[in-house]
């Protein structure tokens, strides 16, 4: 028996002094011997990517990211095998239309079509992606987007008529801005994607539908950690089985609400429409989506197209109520434009130079997909920002870190949306503004681009057309109590809200 335990601790001190050599001599490769070994970084970071994974879970990693390139200049390496940029040439050479060799960094995305699996635009292989975009892109194309504005306007005329309930006879009661704009980005998009509306504004309240969606951002974040060490498939053993089941039933909601949808004969100017009347024609050479693309890209369309217009939303109005005197410029701009609402059009909308420097500048300050959405360098390597990484290098341009650098933006910190207008051009001309991509750039960029832009105009400007806004006390702070999990995981943004138009003579929106 004792022969037993000696040779039972025997083999365990052995097995734990081999791991420990393994480990030992990883480290020591990678600070030494690894290819990337001349980029620079601290230390740990080079060494392991648990720094990296610490940085992710923690919340801060964009404040890391910002740090590092204060600390070593404008490329990082940040984990063993990652590189990061915040120099403008990057969005060029590593997604730019001539980056196709450059894929989606698979540790980041996940599985690829190649895999079995018939995934929706953001994961799909370039191959794959070419033919979906090549048909979606109609549902977000100028004319769309033109037949869509009465659509975006009634759900913006909705978002004042229930501000004007809630605050009530004598304007005293608090909003929660960021929830109300959500309310309203995911009753437009609910719409374009499942040809009718989700009833947020109406019954003022997130549905659990998508409240899952708020909910799962922690966990994605989790789940891109275990990806990095191939544990991500085992996450499904380790989740509560009510997790499972809400994924579950997530999932096989949104089928059955885009099912229901292309079951309807109709022409409402929703997504739909456009892919199936641009399917298989003769300019799409026979194109079509499988039923798998529709369900994933609904999908796609109600997590890209609602939480991040809402963030951008808050954030803007965050910074312009910290901002006094440019909240009153945009204010007036918008309330001199328009003196009935009625007049307020997408390309009316359009003209207003200010209220486009305010979202350029809301965008630089808080963008919000604050972390670097990396790419593959090719196998055989390439140059990057005059700089040569090997092939399967991660490669990332960090937007907050970028739009936050001296190196990029002059008083990168603050919120000055003059330095978009020419009248800046004397204290600001210097700016790089080529570094500034929210939208992401090239082939893979963001298709609704144009619709995310349409909808802040024409959102912001009601708002503010109708509401003197005052930020309340608990939300002073509200962006600096943020946590990046690659998306922003925001808190309420608290707000007064003070009618300057009498909206009680306009009969629809008499308070009951
Ligand atoms: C301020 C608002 C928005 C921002 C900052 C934003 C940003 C981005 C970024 C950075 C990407 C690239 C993702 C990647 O490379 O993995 C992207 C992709 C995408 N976005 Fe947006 N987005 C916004 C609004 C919207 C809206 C309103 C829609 C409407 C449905 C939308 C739909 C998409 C789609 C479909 C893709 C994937 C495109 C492709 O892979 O071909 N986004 N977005």
């Amino acid at each position: 028996m004792a022969d037993l335990a000696r040779s039972i601790v025997h083999t365990g001190v052995l097995s734990l002094s081999f791991l420990l050599i393994l480990v030992a001599t990883r480290l020591i490769y990678n600070i030494f011997f690894h290819p990337l070994r001349s980029f620079p970084g601290p230390l740990l970071a080079r060494s392991t990517v648990l720094i990296k994974h610490r940085a992710l879970l923690s919340g801060k990693v964009h404040i890391w990211q910002q740090e590092l390139h204060a600390k070593y200049g404008p490329v990082v390496r940040y984990a063993p095998d990652e590189i990061s940029f915040i120099d403008g040439t990057v969005w060029k050479e590593a997604y730019g239309y001539g980056a196709h060799n450059f894929p989606k960094d698979p540790r980041f995305y996940g599985l690829d079509a190649a895999e079995g699996n018939s995934p929706g635009l953001i994961s799909s292989n370039n191959e794959s992606h070419a033919r979906q975009r090549k048909i979606v892109a109609h549902a977000f194309s100028d004319k769309a987007l033109k037949e869509q504005e009465s659509l975006l306007k009634s759900y913006a005329e909705l978002l004042l008529k229930q501000l004007r309930k809630t605050i009530g006879r004598d304007g005293s009661s608090k909003v929660d801005l960021t929830q109300w704009y959500n309310f309203t980005t995911f009753d437009i998009m609910g719409d374009l994607t499942f040809g009718e509306p989700l009833h947020l504004l109406e019954d003022t309240t997130y549905t659990p539908w998508v409240s899952s969606i708020f909910g799962n951002t922690y966990l994605a974040v989790v789940a891109l950690v275990l990806r990095a060490w191939g544990l991500e498939k085992y996450i499904n053993r380790i989740l509560p089985a009510s997790i499972k089941e809400k994924r579950k039933v997530h999932q096989q909601h949104s089928i059955t609400r885009v099912e229901k949808r292309l079951a309807k004969k109709t022409d409402r100017p929703d997504i739909w429409t456009y892919v199936l009347r641009n399917s298989g024609k003769a300019n799409n050479e026979g194109l079509v989506l499988t039923k798998a693309e529709m369900h994933n890209n609904a999908g796609l369309f109600m997590f890209a197209g609602t939480e991040t217009t809402a963030t951008e939303l808050s954030g803007m109005t965050y910074y312009l109520l910290k901002n006094p005197q440019r909240m009153a410029r945009l204010t007036k701009e918008i309330r001199d434009a328009f003196t009935a609402y009625e007049d307020v059009t997408i390309n009316k909308l359009s003209e207003l130079k200010y209220l486009d420097a305010c979202i350029h500048e809301g965008l630089r300050v808080y963008p919000p997909v604050a972390y670097g959405l990396p790419r593959a360098a090719p196998p055989g390597g390439a140059n990057v920002n005059g700089q040569w990484v090997t092939g399967g290098t991660s490669v990332q341009f960090a937007q907050y870190a970028a739009y936050h650098s001296p190196a990029n933006f002059k008083d990168p910190d603050d919120f000055v949306p003059e330095r978009w207008l020419p009248e800046g051009q004397e204290e600001y001309g210097s700016d790089h503004k080529e570094a500034f991509q929210p939208f992401s750039f090239g082939p893979r960029n963001c298709l609704g681009k144009n619709l995310a832009y349409h909808e802040m105009r024409l959102v912001l400007a009601s708002v503010l057309w109708a509401y003197d806004i005052e930020l309340c006390e608990e939300s002073q702070k509200w962006v600096a109590d943020q946590e990046c999990l690659v998306l922003w995981h925001k808190g309420p943004l608290m707000c007064k809200l003070r009618p300057v138009r009498d909206l009680l003579r306009r009969e629809s929106w008499k308070l009951e």
